[in-house]
C-alpha cells in the first residue's frame, strides 16, 4: 500500500513573523523557510509505517511555487521514496484549491493513506484533510496521536485528542490521517541521505495538468500584529505583589485600545452606511475620519516638481497626412517609453460626448444617498455598481474617492446602468473603444509592427468604466484621492475636470498632470508593458485629495478578454536574438488574481512576471 503525504512549505517556527507594511499578509521574502512542522510528523508517520512493513512506497507531495522543491528535498532526505511538486506559481492557494489538486493526484498515485498535518502553522486554517476527505467520499481521522494500521482488515485505528481526553476511532481505508503534535518525534535528515536526495528526480506538474483551476474562494481583508503587551513590573517582594494586585490590577486598562482602535470595525460601520465619502463630505465632517489617514511616507511632501510637462500630443491630421502621422507615432513612442503617460487632443471624439459623460457621473453622485445606497457593491460579478474604494479592506489607508463603474461585458444589460447618466455613458464607451482603436494602431505602429496588430491580438475588447467623484475632503493634507498604483489594463483613457490633481512618478519625482481642456489622458498600463517586453512603461500614477471639490475624471480601462487559455507575453514579433523577452507569458486571469489580492498604494506586481 502506498502512502502519500502533503507537506507545505512555511516561514520556519523560529523566525519573528512581520506582517506587511499593506497589510495584505506576512513578510516571506529574506526569511529562513522550513517544513511545516507538522507536516514533519505526517511524513515521519509514514516513514514508520514503511519501516514496520504496514505500507510500501512514501509519496511525498507539495503545492506551491518553486521553492517548494527545497521542501521536497527535505522529505526525500528524510526519506521519501519520491516527490510531486504541483508548481502553482506565484498564484496563492487556498485550502479548498490544495484539497483539490491532492484528490487529483490521489486519482494519479492510487494510495491507501493520505496523511497531512492538521494545519499549517502559517495560516492555521485546519480544513485541508477535512475537504480531501470531502472531495474524495473518504474516513477522516483528525488530530490523531496515535496510528495503527490493520492490512488484514484494511483499517487505520485512529487515537485522537479531544476535548473530553481521547477517542479512538476505526477507519476503512483508503482514509485520511491528519497529525496532531503528539504522534511521533521526527527524525533528523543524515548528511549521507541530504546527499543522496540531491540526485533524486521531483517530479513536477502543474494544477492545469491536474485539471484544476485554482480559485480564490477566500479573500484575505487584512492581516495585522497582535496588540503589543505592555511591559512588565518586577516587584522586589511579596508585599509589593500583593499590593500591586489590590491596587493596579483590577482597574481594566483601556488605553491601549484606545490608541489602537479596531480598525475594521471603523471600516465596516463607514461601509455599511453605503454613503461613501460624499455621505462623510455632506454631513459637514471637520475631521478626517482615522481610517482615511495615510502615513506620510506616501503622503505629498516635498511639493511635486514644477517645469517638467507631461507630453500633449496633437492627433489632427493623422488618419490622412502620412507626414503628420509618422510625427504622431514617434511623438507617442517617445511618450510611452519615457513617461508610460501622455494626454491627446484632437482625438476625434466630439467634446459633447466627453462632457455628457461627466455630467451623467455628476448626476449619479449627487442622487440622495438612499437611491445611491441600492447600487453600493463589491461583488466583483456585478456589471454595475457603486463603491467607496474597491480596495477598502484591503488598503492600509482608505482614499476620499467614491466610483460608480460598469463593465462593458457581453452580459452588461444597459438597463442596469442609472437613467441619470444611461445614455451618456453608452455613448462615452463607444467613442472611447474607438478612440482606443485608433491609439492601438500607432501603438502598433511605433512598437514597429502592422497597424492592426495589437488590436487583432484582441487589445481592445474587454473595457472597464470607472467613473471616479473626489468630493471636498476636510484634511487633504493627511490623506490621498487616490494612492499610487499602476494600472491593470493594457491601456486607460482618461478625461478629467478642470480641478487638477492626477500626479505622475517621472524620473523618481511626482510631477502633475495639468489638465488640457478637451483632452483624453492616455495611460500606459501594466498588461502593455509586458507584452511590449518593457518598451512602453506602465507609470506609476496617483491623484491628491483636494480641499475643493468635488473633482471628477472617468477611466475607461482596456482589460482584454479573459476566456480561453490566450496566453499573453512579450510581442514575438519584436524579440530578436539581440532582444530577449523580459517577462514570461501570462493569462490574463493569473494577472488578475494577484493585483486583486493587493490594494492600490502598494510597489508595482510586475515582478512577478519578470523572467
Ligand atoms: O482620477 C484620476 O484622475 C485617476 C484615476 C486612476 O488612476 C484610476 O482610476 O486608475
Ligand atoms: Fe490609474
Amino acid at each position: 500500500m502506498k502512502v502519500m503525504v502533503a507537506v507545505k512549505r512555511v516561514v520556519d517556527y523560529a523566525v519573528k513573523i512581520r506582517v506587511k507594511p499593506d497589510k495584505s499578509g506576512v513578510e516571506t521574502g529574506n526569511v529562513k523557510m522550513s517544513m511545516n512542522p507538522f507536516c514533519e510528523i505526517a511524513l515521519e508517520e509514514a516513514l514508520r509505517l514503511r519501516e514496520a512493513g504496514a505500507a510500501g512506497e512514501v509519496i511525498a507531495v507539495s503545492v506551491g511555487p518553486a521553492q517548494c522543491a527545497d521542501t521536497l528535498r527535505t522529505a526525500l532526505a528524510m526519506g521519501a521514496d519520491r516527490a510531486v511538486h504541483v508548481d502553482s506559481g506565484t498564484v496563492p492557494v487556498l485550502p479548498l484549491s490544495v484539497a483539490k489538486i491532492l484528490k487529483a493526484l490521489v486519482h494519479v498515485e492510487r494510495p491507501g493513506l493520505l496523511i497531512l498535518g492538521k494545519q499549517a502553522i502559517d495560516d492555521d486554517c485546519n480544513q485541508t484533510g477535512q475537504m480531501v476527505a470531502g472531495l474524495l467520499r473518504w474516513a477522516q481521522g483528525t488530530f490523531a496521536s496515535k496510528v495503527v494500521l490493520d492490512k488484514e482488515s484494511q483499517t487505520a485505528t485512529v487515537e485522537r485528542e479531544v476535548d473530553g481526553g481521547i477517542e479512538t476511532i476505526s477507519l476503512d481505508l483508503p482514509a485520511v490521517i491528519t497529525t496532531d503534535l503528539r504522534l511521533n518525534q521526527p527524525r533528523y535528515a543524515t548528511l549521507p541521505n541530504i546527499m543522496k536526495a540531491k540526485s533524486k528526480v521531483i517530479k513536477k506538474v502543474t494544477p492545469a495538468e491536474l485539471n484544476v483551476e485554482i480559485k480564490p474562494d477566500l479573500e484575505i481583508i487584512q492581516v495585522t500584529e497582535p496588540p503589543k503587551r505592555k511591559a512588565g513590573a518586577i516587584v522586589s517582594s511579596v508585599d509589593e505583589l500583593i499590593e500591586k494586585l489590590k491596587n493596579e490590577a483590577p482597574v481594566p486598562d483601556y488605553s491601549a485600545a484606545e490608541a489602537a482602535p479596531d480598525r475594521l470595525q471603523e471600516l465596516l460601520a463607514f461601509d455599511a452606511t453605503k454613503s461613501g465619502v460624499k455621505g462623510l463630505a455632506d454631513a459637514g465632517i471637520t475631521k478626517l475620519p482615522r481610517i482615511f489617514v495615510h502615513s506620510p511616507d506616501d503622503l505629498p511632501s516635498p511639493p511635486s516638481l514644477a517645469g517638467l510637462k507631461v507630453p500633449v500630443i496633437d492627433l489632427r491630421g493623422v488618419a490622412d497626412d502620412a507626414r503628420r502621422r509618422r510625427e504622431a507615432v514617434e511623438q507617442i513612442r517617445d511618450a510611452s517609453s519615457s513617461w508610460g503617460l501622455f494626454q491627446l487632443v484632437n482625438h476625434g471624439v466630439p467634446p459633447q460626448i466627453l462632457e455628457g459623460m461627466m455630467q451623467g457621473s455628476r448626476r449619479f453622485h449627487e442622487l440622495p444617498k438612499e437611491v445611491k445606497a441600492k447600487l453600493y457593491s463589491r461583488d466583483l460579478k456585478q456589471n454595475v455598481k457603486y463603491v467607496c474604494n474597491y480596495d477598502l479592506f484591503l488598503s492600509g489607508a482608505a482614499n476620499w474617492r467614491d466610483t460608480l463603474s460598469c463593465n462593458f461585458s457581453t452580459t452588461l444589460n444597459p438597463q442596469d446602468i442609472p437613467d441619470v447618466c444611461r445614455d451618456e455613458i453608452l455613448a462615452y464607451g463607444k467613442h472611447m473603444l474607438d478612440l482606443a482603436e485608433s491609439v492601438y494602431e500607432l501603438l502598433s505602429e511605433a512598437l514597429g509592427l502592422s497597424p492592426s496588430h495589437l488590436k487583432s491580438i484582441n487589445l481592445s475588447k474587454g473595457h472597464f468604466m470607472s467613473a471616479h467623484y473626489y468630493p471636498p475632503c476636510p484634511e487633504p493634507e493627511l490623506t490621498l484621492g487616490t494612492s499610487k498604483h499602476c494600472d491593470p489594463s493594457f491601456l486607460t483613457l482618461l478625461i478629467e475636470d478642470e480641478l487638477g490633481g492626477l500626479q505622475v512618478r517621472h524620473e523618481g519625482h511626482w510631477v502633475d498632470v495639468s489638465p488640457v481642456p478637451g483632452a483624453v489622458v492616455v495611460n500606459i498600463g501594466d498588461l502593455l508593458q509586458i507584452i511590449s517586453n518593457g518598451k512602453f512603461k506602465s507609470v506609476e500614477h496617483r491623484v491628491l485629495a483636494n480641499r475643493l471639490g468635488p473633482r471628477l475624471s472617468v477611466a475607461m480601462f482596456f482589460v482584454g478578454v479573459r476566456e480561453g487559455n490566450y496566453l499573453y507575453g512579450p510581442i514575438k514579433e519584436i524579440l530578436s536574438e539581440n532582444v530577449a523577452p523580459k517577462y514570461r507569458e501570462i493569462l490574463l486571469e493569473e494577472y488578475f488574481q494577484v493585483f486583486a489580492s493587493r490594494g492600490l498604494g502598494t510597489e508595482s506586481i510586475l515582478s512577478h512576471f519578470t523572467l
